[in-house]
């Protein structure tokens, strides 16, 4: 038997020089697997905890010392010797070495890191792709006849940044754009970066350029409303020559939880002149965009707990735009659980550290496919080298991957990552391509 020999927990730094958690499990093949943990910057309520040192004050309280120390303590006595195999076993003596709902007390980030790291450990000592060695985890839950192939994901790509990770003045997080005439992963890619040069060309033009570029690389000028980053958007569409609707679609981010005032039940939008809209206010408007532009998916238009607002906004362009719950869901079974039951959404943003290990990523994936929920797996704001995300959506068929722009290494890495795995896989690599909600 492949047991667990060693683990090795450090802090390294992530895209935005701060410092997160890498993990290194050691096979008793001698064979290693990493894994760097992604962290967030507009983090849901419901997510698992990411431990972090407020009073080391090296990284102005941001060190991840703590959860490195469980990594090489708790953790390590732990979970040596077991089978190195059995992912759903160690992630469940994982969960119960915790012991808190929200793996506070080990942190998520030290949990997840190993939780991955175990998963690259066993691809290195059976010399196959990680996302092979996924694939079989995956398969082994599935009913026969269910999604079982790998199919590489449509990018969903973030154009201009707003809210949190760009601090200018738009409420919204991200506008993104998906290609969804692109007939193969490396069309859809090739489209997009096609796309971010026009755009970049189009605010040049208009001297808004600007200096600033949001955490995920999308451009971050400063605009007066919030209809005008999809305007130029569009604009830098047509200049490529792609119709906007048939070629290339908007989604949008709004991320709407940041800007909600539970006490008085309000969005507050800033760029639209402090706006101050109840629920039904916010649906209305959502509802109206959908209408004047090619907006096929909306992720976070309500806060993470208006279900009411979410049930009444699914209800209204459920059977027409892709509904994503991020901070609604966090990646939790039980959160989705009740997005089903209320009618809330459609879909669903798969963000490994949200939840904390890798059978309880699998956990979701699997209840939104059974439930019609579309699956977008995600990366965050803070992000590194590590693509283990990419071999993920893959190996899952997941259908859609939102990872940010495509001018910065770390989002790169990714997209790279997937150009690998199509080349790898040859003429038999299946597309997931786009299909319209409701078609
Ligand atoms: O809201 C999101 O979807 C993510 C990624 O764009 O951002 P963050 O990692 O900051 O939560
Ligand atoms: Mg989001």
């Amino acid at each position: 038997m492949l047991t667990v020999m060693k683990l090795k927990g450090r802090e390294v730094l992530d895209s935005r020089g701060r410092p997160t958690v890498e993990v290194e499990v050691a096979g008793s093949n001698g064979e290693v697997g990493r894994a760097i943990v992604p962290s967030g910057a507009s983090t849901g309520r419901h997510e698992a905890i990411e431990l972090r040192d407020p009073e080391d004050r090296r990284h102005g309280g941001m060190g991840v010392l703590r959860a490195v120390a469980h990594v090489n303590g708790e953790i390590a006595s732990a979970i040596q010797g077991m089978d190195l195999e059995d992912q759903a076993g160690i992630d469940a003596a994982l969960v119960a070495l915790d012991g808190t709902p929200n793996k506070g007390r080990l942190g998520a980030n030290a949990i997840l890191g190993v939780s991955l790291a175990v998963a690259h450990a066993v691809a290195a000592a059976r010399g196959e792709p990680l996302y092979v060695h996924l694939n079989r985890l995956w398969r082994s839950r599935l009913e026969p006849g269910e999604f079982a192939e790998p199919v590489l994901p449509m990018p969903m790509v973030n154009m201009i940044s707003g809210g949190l990770h760009a601090g200018v003045n738009l409420d919204f997080q991200d506008f993104l754009t998906i290609p969804v005439g692109a007939s193969s992963y490396s069309e859809a890619l090739e489209m997009t970066t096609a796309i971010y040069r026009a755009v970049g060309a189009v605010l040049r033009e208009k001297d808004m350029e600007g200096t600033l570029v949001g955490d995920e690389g999308g451009y971050g000028p400063k605009l007066s409303t919030n209809a005008q980053a999809i305007d130029l958007i569009l604009e830098a569409v047509l200049g490529c020559g792609m119709e906007p609707g048939r070629d290339v679609a908007i989604a949008l981010d709004v991320a709407a939880s940041h800007f909600y005032d539970p006490k008085t039940a309000t969005y507050h939008l800033t760029a639209a002149g402090d706006d101050a809209l109840d629920s039904a206010g916010m649906v209305a408007m959502l509802a109206h965009w959908a209408k004047l532009y090619p907006i096929v998916s909306i992720e976070d238009g309500l806060a993470e707990d208006d279900w009411n607002g979410w049930s009444s906004l699914t209800g209204m362009l459920g059977n027409s735009v892709q509904l994503i719950g991020d901070d609604l869901f966090a990646t939790q079974t039980a959160r989705l659980r009740q997005g089903v039951e209320r009618h809330a959404g459609n879909a669903i943003l798969i963000k490994v550290n949200q939840v904390g290990t890798l059978s309880e990523t699998f956990d979701a994936l699997l209840l939104a496919r059974r439930h019609g929920y579309r699956t977008i797996v995600s990366a965050r704001s803070g992000e590194t080298e590590d693509t283990t995300i990419a071999d993920l959506a893959v190996a899952t068929a997941a259908g859609q991957i939102k990872i940010g722009s495509v001018a910065r290494s770390e989002r790169l890495a990714k997209y790279n990552r997937l150009l690998r795995i199509e080349d790898e896989l040859g003429p038999s690599a299946r597309f997931a391509g786009f299909k319209p909600t409701g078609g």
